[in-house]
């Protein structure tokens, strides 16, 4: 426990809230932890003095990422169509890295001592309105997920990475609270086989562990340095005595579906996809040209990807699907076409379970109920962009 005991007992530099450090062992979800230090290098949280000493030096010597014109370019003239006022506040805050929020989900499995006392006494409040959720739908009673705590703050203020240590389980993760939604969707119950099909780094591998103990959870990532990202994860979060209900695969996942037809009560497909918030952020302009082409691409992907899980999906069972970009063409589009070829598949109603519980937090663009639900960037709710649809297979 030598890191917790250095951690706390640090003192509080006042200044305006910033976030203070990060690493990209974080930055999945939108891919915005990654350019924090960058973006934002005054410290203020009362964690930010006892940070392992190399990780705030080592960040600090990175080049500083540029905005990628190119990629501002397309997006303003593709999302000032498709969310019309919605675009300019989003611009705004994808533009300040400086103005993000950050999200702390508690590891349940880590000996947490006072930290989530501490951190309400630092303005901190949970994301999760148990007592009160709208949740509580017959499929889906909220007292599956009562062990999930995601931990927010009104403003930008973000805990430093906690490092890898060996026989140690880490205290928290840290996200963007919005990619907390597609978990709740999938509503995983005790005991149920679970298939993650696009899992690294595994935030939303461990938002379902820290829900429920499913009987299997199958977390599966085609990219090799991935897929170790994925494991290292898993190993720095969860306790060895789960590892015979985690399977971890390193597959495409198109194949899973055929493989293994009917066998998962629920799946998760968090398709790769343009991830605005880190698309804008380019280190060299050649990137975003790259970015651009393969953007083309995606829906391809994305439709294989939701349909294997279709397949892999047992009758009855259900299948959340969820991006981190704003694009009507891998979100509303894909779904869509989906459905069309899919007869035996239909899709559940999102918008009085997610919206209604989080219209607090997160803002809202208006997206036809049947197809999901998408949260935009906003002043003070910088959460985002996260778009989840919900399906069914009937037969
Ligand atoms: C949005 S990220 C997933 C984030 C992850 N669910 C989390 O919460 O940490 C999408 C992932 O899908 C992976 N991916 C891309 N193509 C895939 C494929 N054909 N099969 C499985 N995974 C794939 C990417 O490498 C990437 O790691």
């Amino acid at each position: 426990m030598r890191w917790l005991v250095k951690t706390w007992s640090s003192k509080i530099v006042s200044g305006s809230p910033t976030c203070i450090t990060s690493s990209p062992a974080y930055a999945d979800l939108g891919g915005f932890l990654r350019y924090s230090s960058v973006h934002s290098p005054k410290i203020s949280a009362e964690f930010a003095s006892k940070e392992p000493s190399d990780q705030n030096n080592r960040h600090e010597k990175k080049p500083r990422k540029q905005v990628c014109k190119l990629v501002l370019d397309s997006f303003d003239v593709q999302y000032s169509k498709e969310l019309r006022h919605l675009w300019s506040t989003a611009r705004d805050v994808l533009l300040k890295p400086q103005c993000w929020q950050y999200g702390v989900m508690l590891n349940r499995f880590s000996h947490l001592t006072d930290l989530e006392v501490r951190l309400r006494g630092l303005g901190f409040y949970s994301l999760l309105p148990y007592a009160d959720s709208g949740l509580q739908t017959q499929s889906h009673p909220a007292d599956t997920q009562h062990s999930l705590q995601c931990l927010v703050h009104k403003d930008p203020v973000c805990l430093p990475n906690q490092k890898h240590q060996p026989n140690l389980l880490k205290q928290y993760y840290l996200l963007n609270a919005a990619s907390l939604l597609p978990v709740l969707a999938l509503g995983v119950r005790e005991g149920e086989k679970v298939l993650d099909l696009c899992s690294a780094p595994g935030g939303k591998a461990l938002a379902i562990l820290q829900s429920v103990t499913p009987g299997m959870l199958h977390c599966n990532e085609v990219d090799s340095h991935r897929f170790e990202w994925l494991r290292k994860t898993l190993e720095s979060f969860v306790p060895p005595t789960l590892n015979d209900r985690i399977r971890v695969t390193n597959l495409d996942g198109r194949i899973i579906g055929h493989s293994a037809p009917g066998v998962y009560d629920k799946v998760l497909v968090d398709a790769p996809c343009s991830n605005d918030r880190s698309w804008l952020y380019t280190p060299h302009a050649q990137q975003g040209e790259l970015w651009l082409r393969e953007r083309a691409l995606l829906p391809g992907l994305q439709k294989e990807l939701l349909r294997s899980a279709l397949t892999a999906v047992r009758v009855g069972g259900e299948v959340v699907y969820s991006t981190c970009t704003l694009s009507s063409a891998e979100n509303q589009a894909v779904v869509e076409e989906v459905l069309d070829s899919c007869p035996g598949v239909k899709p559940v109603e999102l918008s009085n379970a997610l919206i209604g519980s989080f219209s607090d937090h997160f803002t809202f663009a208006e997206v036809p109920s049947k197809l999901g639900v998408l949260v935009v960037p906003d002043h003070g709710r910088t959460w985002g962009p996260m778009f989840v649809s919900r399906f069914k297979r009937l037969f």
